[in-house]
């Protein structure tokens, strides 16, 4: 795995957040926001649709600048005044839309911008080599590295994209909804490249809107709702039934409900048992 060879320990603060603000006209998209991942963690952010996670993604990548807040990076205050500032300091972010060129093979899509020379010419073998050291690096599946991104399945476009973001070596990798478009067995592939980055000493945040996925790799999930911080777990203590209360700021939804009615035949003992029609 391409890290840095000046890695942070795994546990220390590689990226924090403090009091970050961004307003669009009317809209207050973030309000005082605070965040922080650390090397080796995976961090999931999570919300309803409008929280405010893709502008703080944004923020963090150099496309937005806040309107105030503090961004550290390695320990150190930045300012991240455009997306190349990001990858320049370390923090590598793959976009939902994935930013692929269909016609394009597997290495010319992850050296895109960024080819390798040797002397006046682009090194094809050298860049070919490393495409190949980035994918095995994260267990990757791809068959060649000379087929075009048009013939891989959205699983294998995914890993593609991944591998791009760290040919810079960064030590922060946001991931926007990585696994949205995809079906169960390519959405484990993804989650297990998740697992090689975290093993690999890379702080990873996380966005997703599902629970299930959030719970299989995060370590700690930031819920945002309305542009705020709502409520912060680590992944062993939050259950589903309080994820889904902090990202709708209700108790009162389905899933409270179908866990209060479990919790009551559990209490009433096996004489209960009879009576939901839910389960
Ligand atoms: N460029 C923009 N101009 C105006 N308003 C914006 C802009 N980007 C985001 N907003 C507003 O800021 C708020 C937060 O939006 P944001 O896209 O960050 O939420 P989100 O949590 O990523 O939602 P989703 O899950 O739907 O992507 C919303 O009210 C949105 O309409």
């Amino acid at each position: 795995m391409t890290t840095s060879a000046t890695a942070p320990a795994r546990g220390k603060i590689v990226l924090s957040l403090a009091g970050v603000n961004k307003r669009f006209g009317a809209v207050q998209a973030l309000s005082d926001v605070h965040m922080e991942v650390a090397a080796g963690e995976v961090v999931a952010l999570v919300g309803d649709n409008g929280a405010g996670k893709s502008t703080l993604v944004k923020v963090i990548s150099g496309v937005y600048q806040p309107d105030d807040g503090e961004i550290f990076y390695d320990g150190k205050k930045v300012t991240v005044n455009g997306p190349s500032a990001a990858q320049d300091l370390g923090v590598a972010t793959v976009f939902q839309d994935l930013a692929l060129c269909d016609n394009l093979d597997v290495v010319a899509n992850l050296f895109l911008g960024q080819e390798r020379l040797l002397g006046p010419i682009i090194d094809e073998a050298g860049m070919e080599k490393e495409a190949w050291r980035l994918l095995r690096s994260l267990s990757a599946k791809i068959p060649s590295v000379r087929i075009p991104i048009a013939s891989l399945s959205g699983g294998q476009r995914q890993t593609v994209a991944i591998a791009r973001s760290l040919v810079g070596a960064p030590k922060v990798v946001m991931l926007d909804e990585p696994t949205a478009a995809l079906g169960v067995a390519q959405t484990a592939e993804v989650l297990n490249l998740i697992e090689r980055l975290r093993e690999s000493g890379l702080g990873v945040i996380l966005i997703s809107h599902n629970m299930a996925d959030v719970q299989a790799v995060a370590d700690r999930i930031v819920v945002m709702r309305l542009g705020r911080n709502a409520a912060e777990f680590r992944v062993e203590e939050a259950t589903t039934q309080q994820l889904v209360a902090a990202i709708t700021g209700a108790s009162d939804n389905v899933v409270a409900a179908r866990t209060a009615r479990s919790e009551a035949r559990s209490a009433e003992g096996p004489a209960g048992t009879e009576g939901d029609p839910d389960e």
